[in-house]
């Protein structure tokens, strides 16, 4: 059976974006790494599905390239424009994922997604960490682009510290004009992508722990994304959104 799916981007982070709002899509984790394969299949960092919801305009279900499940921040923003594609939203959205419920806002062509409070990132000798729906190890580096983020990554993700779940690793360079610089290994994808919203956000709160403020700007390899948030007197966060675009790149049809 051919199935139709849709290619998106955010800020190069890439994923395969079917409708199944009709059940057509199994969960099955095989089909899921055989499509994102970049050699025998489509090609991204994950897949993907929009579901009906009874209550919220949808639910969104993610996977890793190899399957697994986790919160994506990039994900949900190409989520959210996807939707609008498919005349299931205008503006706003109110959508389910698996870590609860989430909303975005879509202005001037860009996707806001408020994300969840929260507390100051763990901080450690020589980095910091913080799950916000996804676990991330953060760590502040002169030169992000001297950095082997791939094997530096693995190492990290894989190490004693963090099994037997992982962790995604974040090297950030604080730049003069005080926008940063962050580049990710994806636990799931197993490399540096180009692009990772969770990540991302945790960089910039443990940035604005160094005193940046909001809001913050960050490069990424895949184009440039904004943080805003509210700091407490407690060094909590709330009112935190990630913002940036979220592109269709190309339609097609894949044998399931
Ligand atoms: N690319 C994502 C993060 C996806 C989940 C992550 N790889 C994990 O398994 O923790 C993002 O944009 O947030």
């Amino acid at each position: 059976m051919k199935i139709t799916f849709y290619k998106y981007q955010g800020t190069g982070n890439d994923f395969v974006m079917i409708d199944n709002r009709e059940g057509i899509f199994s969960h099955e984790t095989s089909l899921v790494s055989k499509m994102c394969d970049r050699k025998f299949g489509i090609g991204a960092d994950g897949l993907i599905l929009i579901e009906h919801h009874d209550k919220l305009d949808f639910e969104m279900v993610y996977f890793n390239a190899d399957g697994s499940q986790s919160l994506c921040g990039n994900g949900s923003r190409c989520a959210v424009s996807f939707a609008r594609y498919l005349g299931i939203i205008q503006d706003h959205a109110n959508f389910l994922t698996i870590d609860g419920e989430y909303e975005a806002d879509i202005k001037n062509g860009l996707i806001h997604l408020h994300m969840r409070d929260q507390q100051n990132p763990k901080k450690f000798d020589s980095h910091y960490f913080l799950n916000n729906g996804s676990p991330h190890h953060i760590e502040f580096v002169n030169d992000v682009d001297k950095k082997d983020v791939r094997n530096l990554g693995a190492t990290t993700r894989y190490s004693d510290a963090y099994k037997p779940n992982g962790t995604n690793v974040n090297f950030v360079q604080v730049k003069e004009d005080h926008t940063i610089y962050v580049r990710t290994y994806e636990r799931g994808v197993e490399d540096e992508t180009l692009s990772c919203g969770t990540g991302i956000t945790a960089s910039a709160l443990a940035a604005a722990d160094k005193g940046l403020r909001s809001p913050i700007f960050i490069e990424a390899k895949g184009g440039k994304l904004e943080v805003r948030f509210e700091q407490n007197v407690d060094k909590s966060f709330s009112n935190i959104w990630l913002i940036g675009p979220a592109e269709q790149v190309f339609v097609g049809q894949f044998d399931i």
